[in-house]
């Protein structure tokens, strides 16, 4: 037994500002990816996560919605009988490996399940959202069920608001010098805490006013760039991303990164922003000039995402 493959995704723009109505960028990252496999044996990593998928059975059994139904009854068996996610998508890393999870069993168990050949309309995506930010709470909380439904498309989905998905083509990728990477902090990020001081900061006035003028304006811009492929303004506007999220989003930047990001805003060698909810795994890097950055960088180890 071998399912298909739900591959990581990266938030290239938007967290945080999401959760308060800012645009937002995702994309499938195919560097990573899981699936599910069937063993008769048991033991290291398929077995925890045989332990997972039993303890995540328990919590759909328990769910009380008229959003989805799960032939239930067919993934107890399959636990049962020794099916696990053989998954190289790392955990708390910020590439949503809950997510894959979450898409692997709405594909393989969702009853009257939206597929992915028909014609996805607004209300469509907007309603699998919607079951998936309710599959995925399970694993951290409030979730807005983009990571499932990223990789669960496999397509870059736009966030133009709460309300307002679609799936986007991305520019091509150019043979340049620029680039996004990822930073491997080496350190496990939890979102639920990270999200939760974010709640906690929003109830400041000042705050929230950086937030709109500075943080969702400069991410919007970010998106607006990206999408048009104008790498020019991009580079501009995350410079400036860069430095209000090292202002204002201390606890999410791990401290030992503080002086490695400033580094970045001061040489314009690279610029260093949150990859999901950030307070580790991946720091996600911009760089006009990727040689140039990893120089400035060595000692770190850093993934390219994606060339301009
Ligand atoms: N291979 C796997 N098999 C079974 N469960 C898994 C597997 N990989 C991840 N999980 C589940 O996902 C949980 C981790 O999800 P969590 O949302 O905390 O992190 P993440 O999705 O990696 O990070 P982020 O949401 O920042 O992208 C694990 O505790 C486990 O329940
Ligand atoms: C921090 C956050 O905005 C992104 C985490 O990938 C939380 C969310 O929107 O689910």
């Amino acid at each position: 037994m071998k399912g298909p493959l739900f591959y990581a995704k990266i938030l290239l723009f938007g967290e945080y500002g999401i959760i308060k109505d800012s645009k937002g960028l995702a994309i499938p990252y195919n560097s990573y990816n899981g699936a599910f496999k069937k063993a008769d044996v048991l033991e290291g990593k398929a077995l925890k996560s045989n332990g997972y998928l039993l303890a995540y059975y328990n919590y759909l059994k328990s769910l009380k919605t008229d959003l989805v139904q799960f032939d239930l009854a067919q993934l107890e068996q399959d636990i049962t009988n020794g099916m696990y996610f053989d998954s190289s998508i790392p955990q708390g890393y910020g590439v949503g490996s809950s997510g894959a999870i979450v898409a692997a069993i709405y594909e393989k168990y969702a009853e009257d399940k939206i597929t992915v050949l028909e014609n996805l309309t607004k209300d469509k995506l907007l309603r699998l959202k919607a079951i998936f930010g309710l599959m995925e709470s399970y694993f951290h909380g409030t979730s807005s069920g983009l990571d499932p439904l990223n990789s669960y498309l496999s397509l870059p989905i736009l966030i133009q608001s709460k309300d307002n998905v679609e799936s986007v083509g991305i520019p091509y990728q150019q043979n340049g010098k620029g680039a996004v990477f990822l930073l491997d902090s080496k350190m496990i990020g939890e979102t639920e805490p990270m999200v939760n001081i974010f709640m906690e900061k929003m109830k400041n006035e000042g705050f929230r006013k950086m937030l709109s003028d500075e943080f969702v304006a400069h991410t919007d811009a970010c998106v607006d760039n990206f999408l048009r492929g104008d790498a020019k303004s991009l580079f501009g506007n995350v410079k400036k991303l860069s430095k209000v999220v090292l202002d204002n989003f201390k606890p999410m930047i791990p401290s030992k990164f503080h002086a490695l990001w400033k580094k970045g805003i001061d040489s314009n060698d690279y610029y260093l922003k949150l990859c999901g909810s950030g307070g580790g795994g991946y720091i996600l890097g911009f760089a006009p000039d990727f040689e140039k950055a990893k120089a400035s960088l060595t000692g770190h180890d850093l993934e390219l995402v994606y060339r301009f």
